[in-house]
């Protein structure tokens, strides 16, 4: 019988020193599922993240990961600086002890699949422009196959255009690999047209989850109008108005 995969978080609360961050968290992510956390600035939900991801120890409660493997993206690319496009992707791949000739291979596939050009693949970080970085962050996050990705505002420094692309490119790789992904953003909009399930998290008086909304409709079935008519629901819906506080006109 094949492993069940999920991610449960029951009962966490965390602190940083005396300051409580984050109080009772509980949420499950199933394989093939995308959750997306949002929240105001400095609700913790880098930090619920980062728990989640095991970079930070968690104190109280439980979290328990039985996904077969594991990678992020991050808002800034954190590429090395001393290596080039294609030695960045591979990184992973050299830590599994994939062969280097395998690993090149892999990473130029699909390094090209996130639209970066042959010859962007031997050039350095600081030669690449913001939306350049993106892929190959993207790029080296998926060239392991992750079956749970973690993503901290990967799409915020974007233009629209790159924005809709790239995801759109994780749409069609959440169905085709069962791809499930934990991630951050600020952007409504965004986590209507990507996830199952939105996780509101509130700030005050210590950060914890006020609502969930669930999404039913299949995520290639999204179009701008359905993702413009809930993100019109979303913005109406008391506990949003109350968790950002927006003010009605
Ligand atoms: N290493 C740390 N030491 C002490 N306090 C921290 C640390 N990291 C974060 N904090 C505090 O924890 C709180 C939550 O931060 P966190 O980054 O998780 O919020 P966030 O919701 O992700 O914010 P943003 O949307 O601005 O990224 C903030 O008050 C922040 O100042």
């Amino acid at each position: 019988m094949e492993k069940l995969e999920q991610l449960l978080v029951e009962d966490v609360s965390f602190s940083f020193g005396f300051k409580e961050i984050l109080k009772n968290i509980n949420f499950e992510l199933k394989k093939a599922q995308v959750i997306s956390i949002v929240g105001p600035s400095g609700g913790g939900k880098t930090t619920l993240l980062h728990l989640c991801a095991k970079l930070l120890t968690l104190e109280d409660g439980r979290i328990k990961n039985s996904f077969k493997s594991s990678s992020f993206a991050f808002q800034e690319a954190r590429l090395l600086p001393w290596k080039n496009v294609l030695d960045n992707i591979c990184l992973g791949l050299l830590a599994k002890n994939v062969k280097k000739s395998k690993a090149q291979v892999l990473a130029k596939q699909i390094a090209i699949k996130f639209g970066l050009q042959e010859d962007d693949l031997y050039k350095f970080p600081k030669d690449l422009s913001g939306g350049m970085k993106q892929r190959v962050s993207f790029a080296r996050a998926l060239v392991v196959k992750p079956s749970l990705l973690f993503l901290d505002e990967p799409f915020s420094a974007l233009d629209i255009g790159l924005k809709k692309e790239l995801q759109n490119l994780l749409i069609e790789i959440i169905e085709k690999e069962k791809l499930s992904i934990l991630f951050i953003t600020h952007d409504l909009m965004e986590a209507i047209k990507l996830s199952d399930e939105i996780l509101v998290l509130k700030a005050e008086p210590v950060g914890h989850i006020v609502k969930k909304f669930k999404f039913d409709k299949a995520r290639d079935k999204r179009d701008d109008s359905f993702v413009y008519e809930q993100t019109a629901k979303l913005l109406s819906d008391e506990y949003i108005i109350n968790t950002f506080e927006l003010e009605l006109k």
